[in-house]
């Protein structure tokens, strides 16, 4: 394969984790942030593939910033992040399809904590896009023999699995903050898995996607890992910090404390059942203490394990 030009939008932990790794693969990188000297315009131009690893709180701005500019009709847009936008609920892929609505837009999500990937320690992943030859040419740019990439076809599910899962994460972090055992955090984790499916369902996604690496995969790495920030927010908050005070302390960003907002206002829109992101958005309000949070779980109706 020639190399490609890849222009990665976000310096962050995750961006320049990806940076790196089509760097390792020989592949030619250019990484943006607002605090670097190089313009978006001048960073985009030209590029194979524009990777957007910027938090969600900036998805937007950065698309407005550079959807008026030319791109070859070939130019693939590859998406990283994992959130949903508080005033539209759209996902980041939906934004820049919607910008860029001739272009191939690829998902990229999996169980891939940057700390371990730029360790160099083996990781997975999933590249996912209604345009499977798109999906393919990233997969060649991210394929190395540390980092195994996965197509799939099913862009909607692999992102709302690497997304919905950061609210589990949270939850995960208070179970183990509250050294609640290990059963109890299999049963969050499956019942989490469970709503997952629900929501992403209803939403559009197949249910086999939520069973893959960017689906349980990602839910295992993240609600088992003290590396992930949001299992960082719900193991602290199990400690009794206030939430404030653990977002100004955090390295980096933890998508889940907005995704839990955006989700509850939907699921109540569509009437989707959400317990446990019922508590964590509850917990995140500081209406309820961790405790009170599990016992309202434990004491719900009792009903047969399958009710998708
Ligand atoms: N870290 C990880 O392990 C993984 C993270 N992800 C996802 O990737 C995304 C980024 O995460 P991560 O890199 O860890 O987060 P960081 O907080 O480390 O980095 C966020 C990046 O977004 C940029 N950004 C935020 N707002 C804006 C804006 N308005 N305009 C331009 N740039 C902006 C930041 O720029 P600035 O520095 O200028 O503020 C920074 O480069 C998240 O959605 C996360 O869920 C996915 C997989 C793994
Ligand atoms: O998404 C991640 C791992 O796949 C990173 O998790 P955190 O954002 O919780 O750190």
């Amino acid at each position: 394969m020639q190399p490609k030009l890849v222009a990665v939008l976000g310096a962050g932990a995750w961006g320049s984790t990806l940076a790196n790794l089509a760097s390792a693969t020989g592949h030619n990188v250019r990484l943006w942030s607002r605090h670097l000297e190089c313009s978006l315009a001048e960073t985009v131009d030209g590029a194979d593939i524009i990777v957007s690893a910027i938090s969600m709180k900036g998805v937007r701005s950065v698309v407005e910033q550079i959807r008026s500019l030319s791109f070859a009709p070939e130019t693939i847009f590859l998406t990283a992040t994992k959130g949903l936008e508080p005033t539209t609920t759209l996902t980041p892929a939906q934004i820049w399809q919607a910008a860029f609505p001739d272009h191939p837009i690829v998902v990229l999500c999996g169980p891939n904590l940057s700390k371990e990937v730029q360790q160099g320690l083996p990781a997975a992943t999933v590249v996912a896009s209604t345009d499977i030859t798109a999906a393919e040419t990233v997969q060649m740019v991210f394929s190395s023999n540390r980092f195994r990439v996965y197509t799939n076809s099913d862009p909607i599910g692999v992102e709302l699995g690497g997304t919905i899962k950061n609210v589990i994460a949270i939850a995960a972090g208070v179970c183990d903050g509250l050294h609640l055992g290990t059963n109890a955090k299999a049963a969050l984790v499956t019942r989490g898995l469970t709503e997952i499916i629900r929501i992403g369902v209803a939403w559009g996604a197949k249910i086999e996607t939520f069973y893959g690496l960017s689906g349980l995969g990602d839910l295992l790495a993240t609600c088992n890992s003290p590396l992930s920030r949001n299992y960082q927010v719900g193991y602290q908050l199990a400690q009794g910090k206030n939430l404030a005070e653990i977002l100004e302390r955090l390295e980096g960003t933890a998508e889940g404390v907005n995704t839990t907002q955006v989700l509850i206002a939907k699921a109540h829109q569509q009437h989707i059942s959400v317990p446990i992101t019922t508590q964590v958005y509850r917990l995140l309000q500081a209406e309820i203490t961790p405790r009170q949070a599990l016992e309202e779980l434990m004491l719900r109706d009792i009903k047969p394990e399958y009710n998708f």
